[in-house]
C-alpha cells in the first residue's frame, strides 16, 4: 500500500518526508493525547454503563430479596420477550414458582402473587395497592376516565353507578340480550348452511357480544350502522392490549389504531346519551341502560350526583365496552367449547330448557325464568373457572407495602394477583382441570362453601361491576345456542392450546359444525 499509516507511535508518516524525526515526533505527540483523550471517554463510558448495569442488578437483587426468580435480570429490558409473546405455560411456571415471586420488564420491578391469600389482600388493600391497567389503557380510554380514580372519589363514583346493575335494569337487558343472540346465531347457521364444514367461532362470537353491549348500553339511540362501525374498528383496541407498547402513539403504530377507534365509538356513544337525554324528558320508558341511568338521576329519591355530560356518560359506557369485549367474549367461546365437548352437560342444559321454558321456545326471556336455569348457571360458574378470561390484574404498590411477615413490597412496583392458582386449587375444586359443572350444585360442597377462592371477577374495591350482568348474558346465549342448534366440535391440535389476546382464547378459534334444530 503507498500510503500506509501505522497508528503506532512513530511510523505515522511516509518515510520519504522532510524532516522525518521531528514532524513524526509531533505528529505523534498530537495523536497521542487525541488518543488518549478517545481512550478517557472510551473508558469513562464504559465505566459508566458497567456500573449502571452492576446497579440495576444490585437494585434488582435488593428488591427481590429472597422471593424465587431469577437471580440477575437480563440488562435493560429484563423478561420483555416473555411479555411480548406471553404463554400459559410461561406463566404457570412462573405461579408454581413461589407463592410471591419477582421478574423485571424494562428495570419495572414486578411481583406476582400466585395464592389466593396473597392475590386477595393485594385486591383487598386498597391504601398500598391500586389498579394499574397496561400503559396503552390510558391513552385509549383517555386520562379522565373514571376507572383511573382512587381511593374514596373512586368509590362515590362507582356507588353512582350501581344503579345500572340492579335488578330491575338487569330484566331490561335481559329481552335485548336475547334478541341480539337469537340474530346472530341464525346468521351462524345461515352462513353454514352456506358454507358446510365447521366455523371457527372467535370472530363471529366477539361480533355478537359487541353488537349486545351496543344495544344493552344505547338501546335504539344509535343506528344500524354505528353498531357495525363500532364493531368492526374495535379489534384494533384489543390487538394494542400489550403489556408494553411502543411509548408513542405515532401514526401506524397500535396504540394510535386504537385511538383512533375509540374516538369514532365515542362520537357515537356521545350521540347515545343525547337521544337518550332527550327520549326521557319526553317521558320515554327506559329500554336501555342509558335510559336507565337517565331515569335514576331524574328520580327525586336519587341522592348522588345528578349532572352527568354527554361525553362523561360516553366515556363510562366506553369504560365498561373496554373491560368486557375481551372478557365476555372469551367467556362465552370456551363456554360454547366446554358444552360441545361434554355432550352429557349439553343435554342437562336442554332438558332444563325444555322444563324452565315449558316447551315454549319462542317465548320471550325473562330474569324469573333465568333465575329457575340452576344447572345453567353452574355450567356458565364452571366454564369460568376452568378457563378464567382474565387469569391477573396488574396492580401498582402505592407506597411500601408490607405484603406477609417476610416480605414487603417495594414503593412503586408493580403487584400482580393472579387467579389461576386459586381457581384450580384441588383442595377448593377436586380434579381442577376437569370441566363438573356438578360441583356448584352441592350448597355444602367444596366449591360453594369458598367462595373467596372463585376470583374469577377480581376481589375488593375494584371487583367488576358488570359480573351479574357478564354471567347472565354468557348463560343467556349458550341457553338460546342449545335450543336452537346442535353444535359439535372439531377438536384439532390446537384446541386445547391457549392464546394470550389480552384474555384467553382457543388457539383453532373453537371451530363447530352447526346445523339448526326444530326450536331454530
Ligand atoms: C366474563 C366477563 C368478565 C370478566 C371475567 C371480568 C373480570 C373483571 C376483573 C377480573 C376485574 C378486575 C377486578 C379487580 O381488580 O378486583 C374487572 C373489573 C371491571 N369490570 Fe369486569 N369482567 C367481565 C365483564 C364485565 C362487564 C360485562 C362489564 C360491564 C358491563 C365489566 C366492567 C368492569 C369494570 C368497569 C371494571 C373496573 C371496576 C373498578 O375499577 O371499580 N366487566 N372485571
Amino acid at each position: 500500500m503507498a500510503f500506509n499509516i501505522d497508528r503506532s507511535a512513530s511510523a505515522t508518516v511516509p518515510s520519504s518526508t522532510a524532516h522525518p524525526p521531528l514532524y513524526s515526533f509531533q505528529v505523534a505527540s498530537v495523536l497521542t493525547v487525541l488518543q488518549r483523550r478517545e481512550l478517557t471517554w472510551l473508558y469513562t463510558t464504559a465505566a459508566i454503563i458497567a456500573s449502571l448495569l452492576v446497579l440495576e442488578q444490585a437494585v434488582y437483587r435488593y428488591k427481590k430479596r429472597h422471593l424465587p426468580g431469577d437471580s440477575w435480570t437480563i440488562p435493560l429490558i429484563g423478561k420483555f420477550a416473555d411479555s411480548v409473546s406471553p404463554s400459559m405455560e410461561g406463566y404457570k411456571k412462573q405461579w408454581d414458582s413461589g407463592a410471591l415471586s419477582a421478574i423485571s420488564v424494562f428495570n419495572i420491578f414486578i411481583v406476582m402473587a400466585s395464592s389466593n391469600e396473597y392475590s386477595r389482600k393485594i385486591l383487598n388493600s386498597p391504601t398500598f395497592a391500586e389498579p394499574c391497567l397496561v400503559h396503552s389503557a390510558k391513552q385509549i380510554l383517555r386520562p379522565d376516565n373514571w376507572v383511573f380514580l382512587t381511593g374514596k372519589t373512586h368509590v362515590d363514583y362507582r356507588r353512582g353507578l350501581n344503579a345500572l346493575f340492579t335488578r330491575k335494569a338487569l330484566g331490561i337487558y335481559v329481552g335485548i340480550q336475547e334478541q341480539i343472540a337469537r340474530k346472530h346465531l341464525s346468521q351462524w347457521l345461515a352462513h353454514t348452511k352456506e358454507n358446510p364444514g365447521p366455523m371457527a367461532i372467535m370472530m363471529p362470537a366477539r361480533y355478537c357480544n359487541m353488537d349486545t353491549s351496543l344495544r344493552v348500553f344505547c338501546g335504539n339511540h344509535i343506528p344500524e350502522h354505528a353498531a357495525k362501525e363500532i364493531n368492526d374498528k374495535y379489534w384494533a383496541i384489543t390487538q394494542s392490549l400489550e403489556l408494553v407498547n411502543f411509548p408513542l402513539a405515532l401514526p401506524g403504530t397500535k396504540v394510535y389504531k386504537a385511538v383512533q377507534a375509540r374516538k369514532v365509538a365515542l362520537r357515537w356513544l356521545e350521540l347515545a346519551a343525547h337521544n337518550s337525554k332527550i327520549a326521557m324528558a319526553n317521558g320515554g320508558e327506559p329500554e336501555c341502560m342509558l335510559d336507565q341511568w337517565v331515569q335514576s338521576l331524574a328520580d327525586p329519591a336519587y341522592k348522588g350526583r345528578k349532572e352527568f355530560s354527554d361525553l362523561e356518560m360516553a366515556m363510562v359506557l366506553f369504560s365498561f365496552l373496554f373491560a368486557s369485549q375481551d372478557a365476555m367474549s372469551s367467556g362465552l367461546i370456551y363456554g360454547f367449547q366446554h358444552l360441545a365437548d361434554h355432550p352429557d352437560v349439553l343435554a342437562k342444559v336442554r332438558e332444563e330448557q325444555e322444563r324452565v321454558r315449558q316447551g315454549d321456545y319462542r317465548k320471550p326471556l325473562t330474569i324469573e325464568m333465568m333465575d329457575e336455569m340452576v344447572y345453567l348457571q353452574a355450567v356458565v360458574k364452571e366454564s369460568l373457572r376452568v378457563t378464567p378470561p382474565v387469569t391477573m390484574v396488574p396492580y401498582k404498590a402505592t407506597r411500601a407495602f408490607p405484603i406477609s411477615d417476610e416480605y414487603t413490597v417495594p414503593a412503586n412496583s408493580m403487584v400482580i394477583p393472579s387467579f389461576y392458582n386459586s381457581l384450580h386449587d384441588p383442595e377448593v375444586y377436586p380434579k381442577p382441570d376437569e370441566f363438573k359443572p356438578e360441583r356448584w350444585l352441592d350448597a355444602n360442597g367444596s366449591a360453594n362453601t369458598s367462595p373467596k377462592n372463585y376470583l374469577v371477577y377480581g376481589s375488593g374495591p375494584h371487583r367488576c361491576i358488570g359480573l351479574e350482568y357478564a354471567n347472565m348474558n354468557i348463560a343467556l346465549t349458550l341457553a338460546t345456542a342449545a335450543v336452537m342448534m346442535n353444535f359439535q366440535h372439531e377438536v384439532t391440535p390446537l384446541s386445547d392450546k391457549i392464546d394470550i389476546i389480552a384474555t384467553l382464547f382457543p388457539k383453532d378459534g373453537c371451530r363447530l359444525n352447526l346445523s339448526p334444530r326444530n326450536n331454530a
